[in-house]
């Protein structure tokens, strides 16, 4: 098992300090990050994959600084973003899902090859040569997430995965996800993704607010919303009357 750890971190982006003192072990096969927007959920991904780099402290792989252990080991940490167009590189699906084989050894007929394979093993066989630009938001979300899966990374980051997917597709990937066996982490805004998982860390501007079992922070996380919504009901009911 791969065990992901940060280590104190502050992290800057732009103007803003997204995270400061954050101290996390992440050893647990399934885990869900929740919180509002802007808390810091695509930060703490992107970190955790090298694509951000603390200003101080550390992300650790089983104990080894992330850049010294992805060295010749591409393949240990995947982000699936929340944008497929940040993803996505190649014009066709194919080439796409050939691109995650090409570290592993494979050369550029095999892994189409595999690709295809694939495709065809999920009623996708059309897909292989359809060019990417062509597909729906949806889609292209499909096509992101079977990259990330054909790649097999040692540990999956599923930056709001479910976003643009229509109702099968997010049972699919729900299945998908409960049947791999890397560790996972998944952000989301819809709780019932993740309500089952045996972690969940809820942020708040940067910070751990919650975290412990996904039933527990997820009902803490909605009763939190409910009461910052009945506040300012309740102010602007106020501010109401005084103006009455
Ligand atoms: N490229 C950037 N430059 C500067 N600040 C950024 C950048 N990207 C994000 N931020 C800031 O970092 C903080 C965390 O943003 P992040 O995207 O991690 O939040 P999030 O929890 O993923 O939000 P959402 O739910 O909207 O996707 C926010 O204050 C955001 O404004």
């Amino acid at each position: 098992m791969t065990e992901l750890q940060i280590v104190d971190v502050r992290l800057q982006r732009g103007q803003t300090t997204v995270f400061d003192g954050l101290k996390l072990q992440l050893t647990e096969r399934r885990i869900g990050v929740i919180g509002d927007n802007g808390a810091g959920k695509s930060s703490l991904f992107r970190m955790l994959c090298g694509l951000e780099t603390p200003a101080t402290g550390q992300v650790q792989i089983n104990g080894v600084p992330l850049l010294e252990a992805r060295q010749g080991k591409p393949g240990l940490v995947g982000l699936m973003f929340q944008n497929p167009d940040d993803q996505i590189i190649f014009p066709t699906v194919g080439e796409e899902l050939a691109l995650g084989l090409r570290p592993k050894g494979l050369n550029k007929q095999q892994a189409m090859a595999a690709a295809r394979e694939m495709l065809a093993q999920r009623g996708l066989a059309h897909w292989a040569e359809r060019a990417v630009s062509s597909l729906s938001q949806g889609q292209r979300q499909q096509v992101c997430w079977l990259s990330l899966l054909i790649a097999a990374p040692s540990v999956l980051l599923l930056d709001e995965p479910f976003a643009s997917l229509d109702l099968p597709g997010q049972a699919k990937l729900a299945q998908d996800i409960a049947a791999a066996s890397q560790q996972i982490l998944v952000s989301t805004h819809v709780l019932d993704h993740v309500r089952g998982f045996e972690r969940v860390l809820w942020l708040e501007q940067g910070r751990i607010r919650g975290d412990g079992p996904g039933s527990h922070v997820c009902r803490a996380y909605e009763a939190d919303v409910a009461a910052r919504l009945a506040a300012s009901a309740h102010s602007r009911a106020q501010g109401g009357a005084l103006h009455g």
